[in-house]
């Protein structure tokens, strides 16, 4: 069986964790970017859509099987956002900081114990651009949302984000631990398992 997989995203970190993840596990991984795909207008309302969205053009320009992982960030207190515009929070162009700063902001009068989050994950495989049964697999992951940034590791709202089991915040956590807890690690970890010789077959 080959099992080799075009990356459709553009973000460095996910790419280095979704490395990190799939190497071991005898998969040859090639980020969007040797294949000239160019970045996808996410235009969906749901993860899920994005996903597809994302998977289908990086397959259907590669001509290879297509992972795509459209995630985001959901904070109680602000019902749900940024969710799906957790890339783009503090707006054009996306960046990871002024995405921190912004959250910060939005928080500022909102108690510790009232500043629970989830990250979500939906990780989206088409095993070719037409690929009609997409394995699609959505996993979450809960913590705080703390008052300072801590920690130098992952990406994103990692800084930010307090895993209260662990004592410690996402970007503080090794990159193994993080990927053995993180919605990305877990989603991943039940794609390959759900990925039997028959799905992977077009
Ligand atoms: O669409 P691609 O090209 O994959 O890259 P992106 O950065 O635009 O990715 P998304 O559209 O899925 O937006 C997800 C955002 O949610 C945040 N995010 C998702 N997973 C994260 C994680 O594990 N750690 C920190 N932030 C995360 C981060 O800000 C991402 O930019
Ligand atoms: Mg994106």
């Amino acid at each position: 069986m080959s099992k080799h997989l075009v990356l459709a995203s553009g973000n460095a970190g996910k790419l280095r964790e979704f490395d990190q993840l799939l190497a071991p596990l005898g998969f040859e991984v090639k980020p969007q970017s040797e294949f000239a795909v160019d970045e996808v207008e996410e235009t969906g309302l749901t993860f899920v859509e994005n996903a597809l969205l994302k998977a289908r053009e990086a397959s259907r320009v590669s001509g290879a099987p297509a992972l795509a992982d459209d995630s985001g960030l959901a904070v109680e207190a602000l019902q749900g956002r940024p969710g799906i515009y957790s890339a783009r929070f503090a707006g054009e162009p996306k960046d990871d900081e002024r995405n921190n700063r912004h959250l910060l902001e939005a928080l500022s009068d909102v108690p510790e114990g009232e500043r629970h989050a989830r990250y979500w994950c939906v990780l989206v495989l088409l095993r070719h651009a037409e690929d009609p049964v997409p394995l699609i697999v959505q996993r979450h992951w809960d913590g705080e949302i703390l008052a300072h940034p801590r920690g130098e590791g992952g990406f994103g709202y990692d800084p930010l984000f307090w895993v209260p089991d662990q004592g410690m915040s996402a970007a503080e956590l090794s990159a193994s631990e993080k990927n053995r807890l993180s919605h990305r690690g877990r989603a991943l970890h039940a794609l390959v398992e759900a990925l039997s010789d028959t799905a992977w077959s077009p």
